[in-house]
Protein backbone atom coordinates (compact mmCIF):
# COMPACT_ATOMS: atom_id res chain seq x y z
CA UNK A 1 0.00 0.00 0.00
CA UNK A 2 2.85 2.90 0.57
CA UNK A 3 4.17 2.23 -2.94
CA UNK A 4 0.92 2.62 -4.03
CA UNK A 5 -0.47 5.80 -1.65
CA UNK A 6 3.39 6.99 -2.94
CA UNK A 7 2.32 7.07 -6.66
CA UNK A 8 0.87 10.86 -7.65
CA UNK A 9 -2.63 11.84 -7.47
CA UNK A 10 -3.86 13.20 -10.98
CA UNK A 11 -4.70 17.07 -11.10
CA UNK A 12 -8.48 16.60 -11.47
CA UNK A 13 -8.65 14.07 -8.66
CA UNK A 14 -6.82 16.65 -6.61
CA UNK A 15 -9.18 19.48 -7.57
CA UNK A 16 -11.86 18.05 -6.17
CA UNK A 17 -10.45 17.62 -2.66
CA UNK A 18 -9.50 21.05 -2.72
CA UNK A 19 -13.32 22.35 -3.40
CA UNK A 20 -14.24 19.59 -0.70
CA UNK A 21 -15.79 21.52 2.23
CA UNK A 22 -15.66 18.92 4.33
CA UNK A 23 -12.25 18.08 3.88
CA UNK A 24 -10.82 18.97 7.35
CA UNK A 25 -13.03 16.41 9.23
CA UNK A 26 -10.96 13.99 7.86
CA UNK A 27 -8.72 15.00 11.26
CA UNK A 28 -11.06 14.50 13.55
CA UNK A 29 -10.92 10.16 12.99
CA UNK A 30 -8.15 8.14 13.72
CA UNK A 31 -7.31 5.95 10.48
CA UNK A 32 -5.67 2.86 9.85
CA UNK A 33 -1.79 3.45 8.72
CA UNK A 34 -0.72 1.85 5.60
CA UNK A 35 -4.66 1.21 4.31
CA UNK A 36 -7.37 2.56 2.73
CA UNK A 37 -10.52 1.86 4.92
CA UNK A 38 -13.45 1.69 2.37
CA UNK A 39 -15.51 -0.32 5.51
CA UNK A 40 -17.64 2.44 7.37
CA UNK A 41 -20.53 0.96 6.54
CA UNK A 42 -20.11 -2.17 8.64
CA UNK A 43 -17.87 -0.06 11.38
CA UNK A 44 -17.02 3.07 11.28
CA UNK A 45 -13.56 4.80 12.33
CA UNK A 46 -13.25 6.12 15.51
CA UNK A 47 -13.66 9.77 16.22
CA UNK A 48 -10.40 11.27 17.59
CA UNK A 49 -12.13 12.63 20.50
CA UNK A 50 -13.71 9.34 21.93
CA UNK A 51 -10.87 7.46 23.82
CA UNK A 52 -10.95 10.81 26.20
CA UNK A 53 -14.52 10.51 26.86
CA UNK A 54 -14.30 6.85 27.51
CA UNK A 55 -11.29 7.66 29.55
CA UNK A 56 -13.37 10.09 31.57
CA UNK A 57 -16.02 8.19 32.05
CA UNK A 58 -14.05 5.35 33.47
CA UNK A 59 -11.90 7.07 36.34
CA UNK A 60 -14.16 9.57 37.31
CA UNK A 61 -17.95 8.69 35.97
CA UNK A 62 -17.76 4.97 37.29
CA UNK A 63 -14.30 4.86 39.16
CA UNK A 64 -14.89 7.72 41.78
CA UNK A 65 -18.48 8.87 41.46
CA UNK A 66 -19.97 5.28 40.94
CA UNK A 67 -23.79 5.33 41.47
CA UNK A 68 -24.15 9.24 42.12
CA UNK A 69 -23.52 9.46 38.19
CA UNK A 70 -26.74 7.74 37.62
CA UNK A 71 -28.34 10.54 39.41
CA UNK A 72 -25.55 13.84 38.65
CA UNK A 73 -27.99 16.56 38.71
CA UNK A 74 -27.39 16.42 42.28
CA UNK A 75 -23.45 17.62 41.96
CA UNK A 76 -22.63 21.29 42.64
CA UNK A 77 -20.90 21.59 39.09
CA UNK A 78 -23.59 22.57 36.47
CA UNK A 79 -21.66 20.68 33.61
CA UNK A 80 -21.17 17.68 35.82
CA UNK A 81 -24.56 18.02 36.68
CA UNK A 82 -25.97 18.18 33.02
CA UNK A 83 -24.23 14.79 32.43
CA UNK A 84 -26.35 11.83 34.48
CA UNK A 85 -26.33 8.90 33.10
CA UNK A 86 -29.88 8.42 33.37
CA UNK A 87 -30.44 10.64 31.07
CA UNK A 88 -27.77 9.66 28.37
CA UNK A 89 -30.23 7.74 26.00
CA UNK A 90 -32.21 11.02 25.78
CA UNK A 91 -29.35 13.30 25.54
CA UNK A 92 -28.02 10.73 22.73
CA UNK A 93 -31.34 10.97 21.40
CA UNK A 94 -31.44 14.05 20.55
CA UNK A 95 -28.36 13.95 18.49
CA UNK A 96 -29.56 11.07 16.25
CA UNK A 97 -32.71 12.72 16.09
CA UNK A 98 -31.44 15.95 13.81
CA UNK A 99 -29.49 13.54 11.70
CA UNK A 100 -32.97 11.39 10.74
CA UNK A 101 -35.42 13.87 10.33
CA UNK A 102 -37.28 13.26 13.75
CA UNK A 103 -38.04 15.17 17.18
CA UNK A 104 -36.05 14.42 19.78
CA UNK A 105 -38.87 13.08 21.67
CA UNK A 106 -39.21 10.70 19.06
CA UNK A 107 -36.03 8.66 19.08
CA UNK A 108 -35.06 5.98 21.79
CA UNK A 109 -31.49 4.83 22.15
CA UNK A 110 -29.83 1.59 22.75
CA UNK A 111 -30.11 -2.26 22.22
CA UNK A 112 -29.40 -3.42 18.86
CA UNK A 113 -31.08 -2.76 15.81
CA UNK A 114 -32.18 -6.39 15.80
CA UNK A 115 -33.66 -5.49 19.19
CA UNK A 116 -35.29 -2.79 17.88
CA UNK A 117 -36.30 -4.15 14.73
CA UNK A 118 -38.35 -6.14 17.18
CA UNK A 119 -40.08 -3.42 18.87
CA UNK A 120 -40.92 -1.30 16.12
CA UNK A 121 -42.85 -4.56 14.55
CA UNK A 122 -44.66 -5.48 17.73
CA UNK A 123 -45.72 -2.23 18.01
CA UNK A 124 -46.82 -1.70 13.99
CA UNK A 125 -48.69 -5.10 13.99
CA UNK A 126 -50.55 -4.40 17.05
CA UNK A 127 -51.40 -1.04 15.37
CA UNK A 128 -52.45 -2.84 12.01
CA UNK A 129 -55.31 -4.33 13.70
CA UNK A 130 -56.38 -7.61 11.48
CA UNK A 131 -54.05 -7.51 9.26
CA UNK A 132 -51.66 -9.91 9.25
CA UNK A 133 -48.88 -9.68 6.78
CA UNK A 134 -45.57 -8.10 7.11
CA UNK A 135 -44.07 -7.59 3.23
CA UNK A 136 -40.53 -7.09 2.78
CA UNK A 137 -37.95 -7.00 0.09
CA UNK A 138 -36.85 -10.29 -0.24
CA UNK A 139 -33.32 -9.86 0.00
CA UNK A 140 -33.69 -7.59 3.45
CA UNK A 141 -31.09 -7.86 5.68
CA UNK A 142 -30.89 -11.19 7.03
CA UNK A 143 -31.71 -9.94 11.27
CA UNK A 144 -34.91 -8.38 9.76
CA UNK A 145 -36.13 -11.28 8.43
CA UNK A 146 -35.30 -13.11 10.72
CA UNK A 147 -36.77 -10.85 13.72
CA UNK A 148 -39.98 -10.56 11.57
CA UNK A 149 -39.63 -14.64 12.04
CA UNK A 150 -39.13 -14.61 15.53
CA UNK A 151 -42.20 -12.62 16.14
CA UNK A 152 -43.98 -14.57 14.10
CA UNK A 153 -43.13 -17.45 16.48
CA UNK A 154 -44.85 -15.33 19.27
CA UNK A 155 -47.55 -14.24 17.67
CA UNK A 156 -48.68 -17.53 15.32
CA UNK A 157 -50.81 -15.55 12.86
CA UNK A 158 -48.40 -13.85 10.92
CA UNK A 159 -47.64 -13.71 7.17
CA UNK A 160 -44.02 -12.92 6.15
CA UNK A 161 -44.26 -11.48 2.27
CA UNK A 162 -41.14 -11.44 0.68
CA UNK A 163 -40.88 -9.97 -2.41
CA UNK A 164 -38.14 -8.81 -4.40
CA UNK A 165 -37.85 -4.63 -3.59
CA UNK A 166 -38.92 -4.12 -7.35
CA UNK A 167 -42.10 -5.26 -6.78
CA UNK A 168 -42.75 -3.64 -3.05
CA UNK A 169 -45.10 -0.63 -4.57
CA UNK A 170 -47.22 -3.37 -6.53
CA UNK A 171 -47.48 -5.67 -3.85
CA UNK A 172 -48.75 -2.74 -1.04
CA UNK A 173 -52.53 -4.64 -0.82
CA UNK A 174 -55.04 -4.35 1.55
CA UNK A 175 -54.08 -7.45 3.58
CA UNK A 176 -50.63 -5.89 4.47
CA UNK A 177 -50.09 -4.62 8.02
CA UNK A 178 -46.69 -3.34 7.67
CA UNK A 179 -43.60 -2.71 4.93
CA UNK A 180 -40.78 -3.56 6.74
CA UNK A 181 -38.08 -2.04 4.09
CA UNK A 182 -34.12 -0.94 4.65
CA UNK A 183 -33.69 1.78 2.85
CA UNK A 184 -30.37 1.02 1.51
CA UNK A 185 -29.54 -2.01 0.06
CA UNK A 186 -26.20 -4.05 2.17
CA UNK A 187 -25.50 -5.75 -0.58
CA UNK A 188 -25.74 -3.25 -3.73
CA UNK A 189 -25.99 -0.10 -1.96
CA UNK A 190 -29.19 0.81 -4.00
CA UNK A 191 -31.36 3.18 -2.45
CA UNK A 192 -35.21 3.04 -2.09
CA UNK A 193 -37.52 5.94 -2.50
CA UNK A 194 -38.62 6.06 1.36
CA UNK A 195 -40.61 9.23 0.43
CA UNK A 196 -42.75 7.62 -2.12
CA UNK A 197 -42.90 3.87 -0.71
CA UNK A 198 -43.93 5.20 2.79
CA UNK A 199 -46.73 7.38 1.18
CA UNK A 200 -48.05 4.48 -1.20
CA UNK A 201 -47.95 2.71 1.90
CA UNK A 202 -50.03 5.16 4.37
CA UNK A 203 -52.36 5.26 1.02
CA UNK A 204 -53.06 1.81 1.76
CA UNK A 205 -53.49 2.08 5.39
CA UNK A 206 -50.08 0.42 6.11
CA UNK A 207 -47.56 0.98 8.61
CA UNK A 208 -43.86 1.47 7.52
CA UNK A 209 -40.97 0.29 9.63
CA UNK A 210 -37.91 1.71 7.93
CA UNK A 211 -34.60 -0.14 9.11
CA UNK A 212 -32.03 3.08 8.16
CA UNK A 213 -28.50 1.05 9.11
CA UNK A 214 -26.98 2.09 5.83
CA UNK A 215 -28.61 5.73 5.79
CA UNK A 216 -28.04 7.53 9.16
CA UNK A 217 -25.22 9.44 8.95
CA UNK A 218 -24.29 8.98 5.46
CA UNK A 219 -27.21 11.33 4.18
CA UNK A 220 -29.85 13.69 5.22
CA UNK A 221 -32.70 11.21 6.70
CA UNK A 222 -35.87 13.01 6.56
CA UNK A 223 -38.43 10.82 8.52
CA UNK A 224 -40.97 13.17 9.60
CA UNK A 225 -40.69 14.84 5.80
CA UNK A 226 -41.80 11.14 4.61
CA UNK A 227 -44.44 10.24 7.66
CA UNK A 228 -42.59 7.67 8.05
CA UNK A 229 -43.92 5.08 11.19
CA UNK A 230 -41.29 3.47 12.83
CA UNK A 231 -37.46 3.26 12.24
CA UNK A 232 -34.26 1.52 13.27
CA UNK A 233 -30.70 1.52 12.65
CA UNK A 234 -27.37 1.13 13.82
CA UNK A 235 -24.77 3.48 15.85
CA UNK A 236 -21.71 1.83 14.76
CA UNK A 237 -21.71 2.52 10.81
CA UNK A 238 -21.76 5.84 9.50
CA UNK A 239 -22.36 7.28 12.89
CA UNK A 240 -19.12 6.01 14.37
CA UNK A 241 -20.42 4.83 17.87
CA UNK A 242 -17.88 1.81 17.79
CA UNK A 243 -18.18 -1.76 17.88
CA UNK A 244 -21.56 -2.87 19.24
CA UNK A 245 -22.66 1.28 19.80
CA UNK A 246 -26.07 1.40 20.83
CA UNK A 247 -28.90 1.26 18.24
CA UNK A 248 -31.77 4.05 17.73
CA UNK A 249 -35.71 3.34 17.11
CA UNK A 250 -37.42 5.88 16.16
CA UNK A 251 -41.24 6.38 16.96
CA UNK A 252 -43.64 8.64 15.07
CA UNK A 253 -45.33 11.24 17.89
CA UNK A 254 -48.61 10.51 15.90
CA UNK A 255 -48.32 6.69 17.74
CA UNK A 256 -47.10 7.35 21.07
CA UNK A 257 -50.45 7.08 23.03
CA UNK A 258 -51.57 3.70 21.31
CA UNK A 259 -48.45 2.10 19.59
CA UNK A 260 -47.53 -0.71 22.61
CA UNK A 261 -44.40 -1.40 24.36
CA UNK A 262 -43.83 -5.26 24.51
CA UNK A 263 -40.47 -4.69 25.90
CA UNK A 264 -42.07 -2.82 28.66
CA UNK A 265 -38.78 -2.62 30.82
CA UNK A 266 -38.17 -0.21 34.20
CA UNK A 267 -36.39 2.49 32.49
CA UNK A 268 -38.77 3.25 29.97
CA UNK A 269 -41.17 3.81 32.68
CA UNK A 270 -42.63 7.42 33.48
CA UNK A 271 -40.97 6.90 37.07
CA UNK A 272 -38.19 3.84 37.53
CA UNK A 273 -37.56 4.65 40.97
CA UNK A 274 -40.75 4.74 42.28
CA UNK A 275 -40.76 0.92 41.87
CA UNK A 276 -44.66 0.40 40.80
CA UNK A 277 -46.19 -2.52 40.75
CA UNK A 278 -47.72 -1.85 37.14
CA UNK A 279 -45.96 -0.29 34.30
CA UNK A 280 -46.96 3.05 32.91
CA UNK A 281 -44.92 4.49 29.79
CA UNK A 282 -42.39 7.26 30.12
CA UNK A 283 -43.22 9.95 28.15
CA UNK A 284 -42.55 10.11 23.96
CA UNK A 285 -39.56 7.48 22.86
CA UNK A 286 -38.23 7.31 25.80
CA UNK A 287 -40.86 4.37 26.93
CA UNK A 288 -38.76 1.92 23.96
CA UNK A 289 -35.44 2.46 26.11
CA UNK A 290 -35.67 -1.04 28.04
CA UNK A 291 -33.07 -1.63 30.91
CA UNK A 292 -30.26 -0.02 31.99
CA UNK A 293 -28.26 2.09 29.21
CA UNK A 294 -25.22 0.88 28.10
CA UNK A 295 -23.54 3.25 30.06
CA UNK A 296 -19.81 3.01 27.98
CA UNK A 297 -20.64 2.74 24.52
CA UNK A 298 -23.75 5.25 25.06
CA UNK A 299 -20.43 7.48 26.16
CA UNK A 300 -18.54 6.61 23.28
CA UNK A 301 -21.75 7.49 20.69
CA UNK A 302 -22.53 10.38 22.32
CA UNK A 303 -19.08 12.10 21.55
CA UNK A 304 -19.03 10.45 18.30
CA UNK A 305 -22.02 12.32 17.42
CA UNK A 306 -20.21 15.65 18.22
CA UNK A 307 -18.51 14.95 15.18
CA UNK A 308 -21.41 16.09 13.05
CA UNK A 309 -22.05 18.91 15.07
CA UNK A 310 -20.86 21.70 12.41
CA UNK A 311 -21.65 18.93 9.66
CA UNK A 312 -24.11 19.92 6.62
CA UNK A 313 -25.62 16.92 5.61
CA UNK A 314 -25.98 18.07 2.12
CA UNK A 315 -22.74 18.34 1.73
CA UNK A 316 -22.30 15.20 3.11
CA UNK A 317 -24.64 14.10 0.38
CA UNK A 318 -23.10 16.02 -2.49
CA UNK A 319 -19.56 14.51 -1.34
CA UNK A 320 -20.81 10.67 -1.12
CA UNK A 321 -21.93 10.75 -4.43
CA UNK A 322 -18.82 12.74 -5.86
CA UNK A 323 -16.70 10.15 -4.48
CA UNK A 324 -19.19 7.39 -5.56
CA UNK A 325 -19.05 8.87 -9.10
CA UNK A 326 -15.31 9.18 -9.12
CA UNK A 327 -14.96 5.47 -7.84
CA UNK A 328 -17.16 4.16 -10.65
CA UNK A 329 -15.26 6.37 -13.51
CA UNK A 330 -11.52 5.52 -12.00
CA UNK A 331 -13.17 1.73 -11.91
CA UNK A 332 -14.92 1.42 -15.47
CA UNK A 333 -11.74 0.38 -17.68
CA UNK A 334 -11.45 -2.49 -15.37
CA UNK A 335 -14.95 -3.52 -16.18
CA UNK A 336 -13.29 -4.73 -19.84
CA UNK A 337 -10.38 -6.54 -18.46
CA UNK A 338 -11.38 -8.41 -15.50
CA UNK A 339 -15.33 -10.52 -14.78
CA UNK A 340 -16.11 -7.30 -12.59
CA UNK A 341 -19.90 -5.84 -12.50
CA UNK A 342 -21.30 -2.74 -11.05
CA UNK A 343 -24.40 -3.61 -9.27
CA UNK A 344 -24.74 -0.15 -7.62
CA UNK A 345 -27.15 1.97 -9.37
CA UNK A 346 -25.91 4.65 -11.41
CA UNK A 347 -28.67 6.58 -11.23
CA UNK A 348 -27.49 9.50 -7.66
CA UNK A 349 -30.95 9.37 -6.26
CA UNK A 350 -31.08 5.31 -6.32
CA UNK A 351 -27.74 5.46 -4.91
CA UNK A 352 -26.66 5.13 -0.48
CA UNK A 353 -23.03 6.02 0.08
CA UNK A 354 -21.69 2.34 -1.05
CA UNK A 355 -20.08 0.92 -4.71
CA UNK A 356 -20.41 -2.76 -5.11
CA UNK A 357 -19.26 -4.96 -8.09
CA UNK A 358 -19.63 -9.14 -8.51
CA UNK A 359 -16.83 -10.91 -9.09
CA UNK A 360 -17.21 -15.00 -9.65
CA UNK A 361 -14.27 -15.11 -6.56
CA UNK A 362 -15.66 -12.16 -4.75
CA UNK A 363 -14.23 -13.93 -1.76
CA UNK A 364 -10.57 -14.44 -2.64
CA UNK A 365 -10.13 -11.20 -4.45
CA UNK A 366 -11.46 -9.45 -1.09
CA UNK A 367 -9.33 -11.02 0.99
CA UNK A 368 -6.23 -10.29 -1.58
CA UNK A 369 -7.38 -6.95 -1.20
CA UNK A 370 -7.58 -6.81 2.53
CA UNK A 371 -4.19 -8.23 2.66
CA UNK A 372 -2.92 -5.39 -0.11
CA UNK A 373 -4.38 -2.43 2.44
CA UNK A 374 -8.09 -1.91 0.85
CA UNK A 375 -10.20 -2.75 3.51
CA UNK A 376 -13.88 -3.56 1.97
CA UNK A 377 -16.00 -6.66 2.15
CA UNK A 378 -17.13 -9.53 0.83
CA UNK A 379 -20.98 -10.41 0.87
CA UNK A 380 -22.06 -13.48 -0.12
CA UNK A 381 -22.70 -15.14 -2.67
CA UNK A 382 -20.42 -12.80 -4.97
CA UNK A 383 -20.08 -9.22 -4.06
CA UNK A 384 -17.31 -6.75 -3.24
CA UNK A 385 -18.69 -4.38 -1.70
CA UNK A 386 -16.83 -0.81 -0.62
CA UNK A 387 -18.06 1.49 1.59
CA UNK A 388 -17.45 5.69 1.44
CA UNK A 389 -17.22 7.89 4.28
CA UNK A 390 -17.56 11.67 3.42
CA UNK A 391 -16.51 12.84 6.50
CA UNK A 392 -12.93 11.21 6.40
CA UNK A 393 -12.72 9.86 2.61
CA UNK A 394 -10.95 11.96 0.05
CA UNK A 395 -11.36 11.96 -3.57
CA UNK A 396 -7.07 10.36 -3.47
CA UNK A 397 -8.18 7.71 -0.83
CA UNK A 398 -10.56 6.78 -3.90
CA UNK A 399 -7.99 7.12 -6.73
CA UNK A 400 -5.55 5.17 -4.50
CA UNK A 401 -7.64 2.52 -3.96
CA UNK A 402 -8.59 1.71 -7.36
CA UNK A 403 -5.20 1.95 -8.20
CA UNK A 404 -4.53 -0.82 -6.08
CA UNK A 405 -8.08 -3.07 -6.64
CA UNK A 406 -6.46 -2.49 -10.41
CA UNK A 407 -3.36 -3.79 -9.23
CA UNK A 408 -4.32 -6.85 -7.27
CA UNK A 409 -6.77 -8.13 -10.30
CA UNK A 410 -3.71 -7.77 -12.67
CA UNK A 411 -1.52 -9.77 -10.09
CA UNK A 412 -4.01 -12.73 -10.06
CA UNK A 413 -4.51 -12.50 -13.85
C1 LIG B 1 -29.60 -3.33 7.28
C2 LIG B 1 -29.01 -3.78 8.58
N1 LIG B 1 -29.81 -3.96 9.65
C3 LIG B 1 -29.32 -4.36 10.83
C4 LIG B 1 -27.98 -4.61 10.99
C5 LIG B 1 -27.40 -5.05 12.29
O1 LIG B 1 -28.19 -5.26 13.34
P1 LIG B 1 -27.51 -5.45 14.77
O2 LIG B 1 -26.88 -4.16 15.15
O3 LIG B 1 -28.62 -5.85 15.62
O4 LIG B 1 -26.46 -6.51 14.64
C6 LIG B 1 -27.11 -4.45 9.91
C7 LIG B 1 -25.66 -4.73 10.03
O5 LIG B 1 -25.20 -5.48 10.83
C8 LIG B 1 -27.65 -4.03 8.69
O6 LIG B 1 -26.86 -3.87 7.64
N1 LIG C 1 -22.36 -5.64 13.00
C1 LIG C 1 -21.37 -6.37 12.46
C2 LIG C 1 -20.58 -7.21 13.24
C3 LIG C 1 -19.56 -7.95 12.69
C4 LIG C 1 -19.33 -7.86 11.33
C5 LIG C 1 -20.09 -7.05 10.53
C6 LIG C 1 -21.14 -6.33 11.08
C7 LIG C 1 -22.01 -5.49 10.25
O1 LIG C 1 -22.51 -4.53 10.70
C8 LIG C 1 -22.24 -5.88 8.86
C9 LIG C 1 -23.10 -4.91 8.13
N2 LIG C 1 -24.43 -4.81 8.69
C10 LIG C 1 -23.28 -5.17 6.67
O2 LIG C 1 -24.02 -4.46 6.03
O3 LIG C 1 -22.69 -6.03 6.11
Amino acid sequence: MTTLQAQTVPAHIHALDAHDPLRHKREEFVLPEGAIYLDGNSLGAMPRRVPARLSHVASQEWGQQLIRSWTAQTRDDPAEAAQDWMALPDRVAAKVARLIGAGPHEVAVGDSTSVNTFKALAAALSLAGERRVILTDADNFPTDLYMAQGLGTLTGDLELRRVPAADVAANLTSDVGVLLLTEVDYRTGRRLDMAALSEQARAQGILTVWDLAHSAGAFAVDLNGCRADFAVGCGYKFLNGGPGAPAFLFVAERHHAAAPVVLSGWMGHADPFEMARDYAPAPGARRFVVGTPQVLSLSALDTALDVFADVDLRDVREKSLSLGRTFMALMEPLLSRFPLTLVTPTAEVERGSQVSYRHPQAREVMAHLIAAGIIGDFRTPDILRFGLTPLYHSHADVWHAVQGIGAVLEARA
